[in-house]
């Protein structure tokens, strides 16, 4: 049963980095982070690879990342807001895991990541208008490859947490 992987997917904001560390504890699984991964690897912060490389440089390294996080077992892996954007990383991600899409209103993105200046599609001058057409353009991606999804806006870490537990007694002894 936990041999498979446990795969947070969602918009900037979601809490896939938080609510990941949390449910890690809780199934005693490793977590990995690929944004963390891809900054570890490369050896600069995801702003660094944005301006030298471009957002799509970023995308390169991120499906390298993921394919070969994908390829292993028994993780909990938190990915970065943009993961579901290539094919090649949703087909990976579907593969065997359970994907759980952690949704948030704009309005709790917006306010969740306002201090934070590690997320370089935010710093513009109107991060609530970039955050509306991600979403937009996201959320069906999201949704195409979820196997549960969960509103965060009502509720703290550990309870979505919870809830994820309380789907998963079921799900994993069918
Ligand atoms: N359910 C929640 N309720 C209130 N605050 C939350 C919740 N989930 C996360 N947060 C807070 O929101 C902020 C962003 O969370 P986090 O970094 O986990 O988001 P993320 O989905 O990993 O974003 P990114 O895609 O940019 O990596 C953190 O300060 C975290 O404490
Ligand atoms: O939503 C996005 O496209 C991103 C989200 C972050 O997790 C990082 O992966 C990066 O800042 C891009
Ligand atoms: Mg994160």
């Amino acid at each position: 049963m936990q041999t498979r992987n446990y795969i947070l997917i969602g918009p900037m904001g979601a809490g896939k980095s938080t609510i990941g560390r949390l449910l890690a504890k809780e199934l005693a699984l490793p977590f990995k982070d690929s944004d963390k991964e891809i900054e570890e690897r490369t050896g600069a912060s995801i702003p660094l690879i944005f301006d030298v490389e471009g957002e799509a440089g970023f995308r390169d390294r991120e499906q390298a990342v993921i394919a070969e996080l994908c390829g292993q077992q028994g993780l909990v892996l938190a990915t970065g807001g943009g993961a579901v954007l290539r094919a090649e990383n949703r087909q990976a991600m579907r593969q065997g895991a359970v994907v759980i899409y952690l949704h948030a209103s704009v309005e709790h993105q917006l306010a969740r990541t306002a201090r934070d200046r590690n997320r370089p599609l935010l710093q513009t001058e109107n991060p609530e208008q970039v955050l509306t057409a991600l979403l937009a353009l996201r959320d069906p991606l999201y949704r195409e490859i979820a196997t549960l999804i969960i509103e965060t806006d009502t509720r703290p870490p550990r309870m979505v947490v919870q809830e994820i537990m309380q789907f998963l007694s079921t799900y994993n002894s069918r």
